[in-house]
């Protein structure tokens, strides 16, 4: 049976590991998350190398953000994107050491929830360029919640300290199949 896309919710999420194989981790986290129904790829971002922000002194992460369509309820995404994190959280060089992957929900469509286990669109994205960067490389007017286009939010924090980014361009994230 084809699936009918009319009714699925536009997200955002962000992706971050600063332990182990980041880029293979970042590859196989983004190949677990459309394996199964549900999701359907709309925008993957070049890979930035950025200084981590906030936490104790930890190594450079990857991040990359990846836009797509669901039919998904906003906490079966959650389900999804937790499962995947813990599949490979199962990769750890130090016991208690960083985490080998971040995945956070950005926005749900136009969705706004405030609960601690769940809150969209997420409550410091608009103030992280490793979020706001690789999102307004591939979607620069997408607007989060209220707050105005992505490229005003990240020229809102042109030179910030502490937040570099590089892109690399010499890592490229494949298209799940
Ligand atoms: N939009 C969201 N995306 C992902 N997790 C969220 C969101 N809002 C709330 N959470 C909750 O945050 C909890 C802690 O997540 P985690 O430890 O990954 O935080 P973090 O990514 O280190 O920090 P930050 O929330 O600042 O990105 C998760 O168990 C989850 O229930
Ligand atoms: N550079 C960078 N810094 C972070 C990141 C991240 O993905 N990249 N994730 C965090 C918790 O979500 C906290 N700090």
């Amino acid at each position: 049976m084809r699936t009918d896309w009319t009714q699925a919710r536009r997200v955002v999420l962000s992706l971050g590991s600063n332990l182990g194989a980041r880029m293979e981790t970042l590859q196989g986290a983004i190949d677990s998350l459309f394996e199964a129904r549900g999701l359907r790829l709309v925008e993957l971002s070049p890979v930035y190398e950025t200084a981590p922000v906030g936490g104790p002194e930890q190594d450079p992460y990857l991040n990359a953000v990846v836009v797509a369509d669901t039919l998904l309820t906003l906490d079966t995404l959650l389900e999804r994107t937790q499962g995947v994190e813990e599949a490979f959280h199962r990769l750890r060089e130090v016991r208690w050491g960083p985490r080998t992957l971040d995945v956070d929900i950005i926005a749900y469509g136009d969705e706004t929830r405030t609960d601690p286990e769940l809150t969209v669109p997420h409550p410091r994205a608009h103030e992280r360029v490793f979020v706001l960067q690789p999102w307004s490389d591939v979607q620069p007017d997408a607007e989060i919640a209220g707050r105005g286009p992505v490229r005003a939010l990240l020229s809102d924090l042109d030179g910030q300290d502490g937040q570099d980014v590089r892109r690399r361009d010499d890592l490229v994230l494949r298209v799940p199949e």
